[in-house]
């Protein structure tokens, strides 16, 4: 397709992502070298995001570029092909802590302000907020997701089922939400019949006009909502459900996603956390008001703001904060040896990956003693709640499900061009002042969705684009045609947005040649029953979904079926032809980093890495007509199916294999597998003397890499670690670097 040399951008994350990078980027350059393909890395942590927003703070040796904007310019080229790992998506404690640990390195950033007054703050936060939250997926999302699970690894996990905790009819473990004033209840949609630009204003009960958002530009065929969550709703409902939680004895947990909904969840969590502690807010709202105390980020916010306190009174608000306790119900703690509830901050409990991890212990979360309990799982906005009550009966009645005997369900999300909530974060508003809120054709003036809406109420516009919702609609036949599986569009029609979806669907549905296939559109929650119903029948069904439940579904099964999410398979088609290939379905597992550096052990499962980078592989033999491209993605998929026959994951204990024992398996394989093919030559001769030196030194390369194990060791920092000392983490084995430079040479 193109004479360029074929180049595969490998992106730089942050935690163990990051960290099993260094050990994977010179395993991945031996092979790639031999077939002219370059590697080019981007670096995208949350640290180099920072930098890169505040060039006019740095010297010039301590500027970096814009990456992640360039990567975004890249998905609009066919030729484009970029393996994405997991990165953080930072609550404000993550970015503040991130910024300190920057400044501490000699980077003169400005200070985080919590609460800006002056102007000059004001453009500080902005400029902060581009760094916050989900801001890396949106953007280099510029395609719809396909994400499954391999049948390789389908295939390992009958073979190696990973433990599932019991289900018990008598479990009192429920999903609590709203069932009035949320998001869902008051939601107005429609879809646009012509290119317009709108803006959202409030009509305030006073006569002011205060324009929230200026100007929206929707294209002919977008569908454009209004939705609002009430504050008084929202916390009467949280009153209601710790009473009834503390009357019945069951454990309280919170649900959210604070850092994909960077703007609404936030507002959402906080107001748990102040009323749970209500008494002890109103005793001492004005001192908290004057130290700047946001629970928005936590109640380690709190905690840290009054660190600056006199002793005693330190002491007496942490008093009357445990008091609290007495008459409300025992929280679900993120870490109980240290006393961290999943109050303490919005990044700790994500739902996502939360609720899959509940639903596999049998629906059970841990309690401040240490014990599991069964809780009551508060998810405020019910839009998606739902789902996970109907799992949670369906496990009551038919007991765990089986990972040896299931079925599965891959997922065809809609996502691309900042598709639904993921557009939303600047058009998502915490009400000043009540009135109307309208969205407003500039136009004609026509006032196009209105809501009444309360002070402390949120506001909220999502809009989808047409063309996006084309591309699912299509990857989704694709799918069903490749896999022969059943495809489900999980829709419900009492959703005004996803109504306007389905009379889209079926209209494009009629653009294809659907003969044969089993096409269906339920509401989530029958979609949800139909789909359990035959999972453990063993029936494979492909769950086709807006974008919240893209992110929920695929954690959630592949939690229940593989037992993690990092073993998916996650691809983005780019629409403009080029590829984004997502390593896992799940995050950057900030307990992994922990563990590295408290005993030089990395639990984290590189498969998604050698899934991801199979793809990008095939891709790049495909586009440029690049046979030993095409050769090194078979052989490395054929590396992997022996990895996962042969068990050579990494263990979660000490001592044991880990991240850099799979690795080397891989490589190990790979080399192998090269080795014994015979469509080229090259590639054979090549590879046969480095699969012959690491089977020879195989026992010493392993006792090499688990002898460093057990001890502490320093990479520099958790948001901006040092990479050289990542490196000589990640590469103890000596004989296994030998072997790999000498393929190089
Ligand atoms: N694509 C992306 O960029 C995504 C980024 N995130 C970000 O990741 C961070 C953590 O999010 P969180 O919700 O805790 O979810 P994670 O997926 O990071 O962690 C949940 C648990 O899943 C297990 N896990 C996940 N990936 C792997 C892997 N490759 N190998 C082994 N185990 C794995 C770990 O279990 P155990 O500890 O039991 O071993 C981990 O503690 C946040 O900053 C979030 O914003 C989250 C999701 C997607
Ligand atoms: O973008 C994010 O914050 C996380 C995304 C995520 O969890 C996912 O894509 O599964
Ligand atoms: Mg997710």
């Amino acid at each position: 397709m193109s004479a360029q040399q074929p180049t595969i951008i490998y992106t730089l994350t942050d935690e163990a992502p990051l960290l099993a990078t260094g050990a994977f980027l010179p395993i991945i350059r031996t092979f790639t070298d031999s077939a002219g393909i370059k590697i080019e890395t981007s670096d995208i942590s949350v640290a180099a995001r920072i930098l890169a927003e505040f060039p006019d703070y740095l010297t010039d040796e301590q500027r970096v570029p814009d990456n992640l904007g360039e990567l975004g310019r890249l998905t609009q080229l066919p030729e484009t092909n970029i393996i994405k790992l997991p990165n953080i998506s930072a609550s404000v404690p993550q970015l503040v802590a991130a910024i300190k640990e920057l400044q501490a390195k000699g980077y003169e950033l400005p200070d985080f302000p919590q609460d800006p007054k002056t102007d000059e703050e004001k453009e500080i936060r902005d400029r902060y907020a581009k760094c916050l939250g989900s801001a890396v997926n949106p953007v280099l999302r510029e395609g719809n997701s396909d994400r499954r699970a391999p049948k390789a690894v389908k295939e390992y996990v009958r073979k190696h089922p990973h433990s599932m905790g019991e289900w018990s009819m008598a479990s009192r473990t429920h999903v609590a939400h709203m069932r009035h004033g949320d998001f869902y209840h008051g939601e107005k949609s429609m879809t646009a019949d012509r290119a317009c630009k709108v803006k959202m204003e409030l009509l305030t009960e006073s006569g002011k006009t205060i324009v929230l958002k200026p100007e929206v530009s929707l294209g002919e065929g977008d569908i454009f909502d209004s939705m609002f969550m009430s504050k008084k709703a929202l916390c009467d409902f949280y009153e209601e459900q710790m009473e009834d939680a503390r009357k019945t004895g069951v454990m309280f947990s919170l649900h959210v996603k604070a850092t994909m909904m960077k703007v609404s969840h936030p507002i959402v969590f906080g107001h748990a956390v102040r009323i749970f502690y209500k008494e002890a807010f109103a005793k001492h709202q004005e001192l908290f008001d004057e130290l700047g105390v946001n629970v928005n980020n936590g109640l380690g916010d709190l905690y840290d703001k009054i660190e600056t306190l006199p002793s005693s009174q330190r002491d007496e608000i942490i008093k009357d904060l445990h008091e609290c306790h007495e008459h409300r119900p025992e929280l679900a703690m993120v870490d109980s040896a240290r006393g961290i509830s999943n109050f303490h901050s919005p990044s700790d409990v994500i739902v996502d990956a939360s609720m899959p991890a509940m639903i596999r212990s049998g629906g059970k979360m841990y309690g401040a003693d240490g014990r599991t309990k069964d809780t009551k799982a508060v998810i405020p906005e019910s839009t998606f709640a739902r789902i996970y009550q109907e799992i949670i009966n369906f496990c009551k009645t038919n007991g765990a499900f089986d990972p040896t005997t299931m079925g599965t369900v891959p997922n065809v999300g809609l996502m691309a061009q900042k598709a639904e909530e993921y557009g939303s974060h600047d058009k998502t508003f915490e009400i000043p002042e009540a009135g109307d809120a309208n969205i407003v054709d500039l136009d004609t003036g026509e006032v196009l969705l209105t809501q009444h809406v309360e002070a402390g109420d949120i506001w909220r516009m999502c809009t989808v684009k047409d063309q996006p919702i084309r591309d699912w609609v299509k990857l989704a036949v694709t799918r069903a045609r490749d896999s022969g599986m059943p495809v489900l569009f999980w829709l419900d029609p009492y959703r005004p947005h996803e109504n306007e979806l389905i009379k889209k669907v079926q209209t494009c549905l009629k653009d294809h040649d659907t003969s044969g296939l089993d096409i269906q559109i339920m509401s989530q929650v029958r979609s949800m029953r139909y789909t359990l119903e035959r999972l453990i029948r063993g029936l494979d069904t492909i769950a086709a979904t807006g974008n919240i439940l893209r992110d929920y579904l695929t954690d959630l099964f592949p939690i229940l079926e593989l037992g993690t999410s990092a073993k998916m398979l996650s691809i983005v088609p780019l629409m403009a032809g080029g590829g984004l290939y997502e390593t896992g379905a799940g995050g950057s597992a900030p307990k992994h980093v922990k563990q590295l550096v408290e005993e030089n052990h990395l639990r984290w499962d590189s498969l998604g890495e050698f899934l991801a980078l199979a793809v990008s592989l095939e891709d790049v033999g495909r586009k440029f007509d690049n046979k030993q491209a095409a050769i090194l993605a078979k052989t490395l998929d054929a590396a992997t199916g022996k990895l996962l026959e042969n068990n050579k994951n990494p263990s979660r204990k000490t001592g044991e294999l880990d991240n850099r024992g799979s690795q080397f398996y891989l490589a190990l394989y790979w080399a192998q597998e090269l080795a014994a093919q015979s469509e080229d030559a090259d590639l054979q001769k090549h590879f046969a003397a480095l699969a012959e030196k690491l089977a020879e030194t195989e026992e010493t390369i392993v006792q090499e890499l688990a002898e460093v194990q057990g001890k502490q060791v320093d990479i520099g920092g958790h948001y901006a670690p040092d990479l050289d000392k990542i490196s000589a983490v990640m590469r103890p084995s000596k004989t296994f670097d030998d072997a790999l430079a000498a393929t190089v040479d």
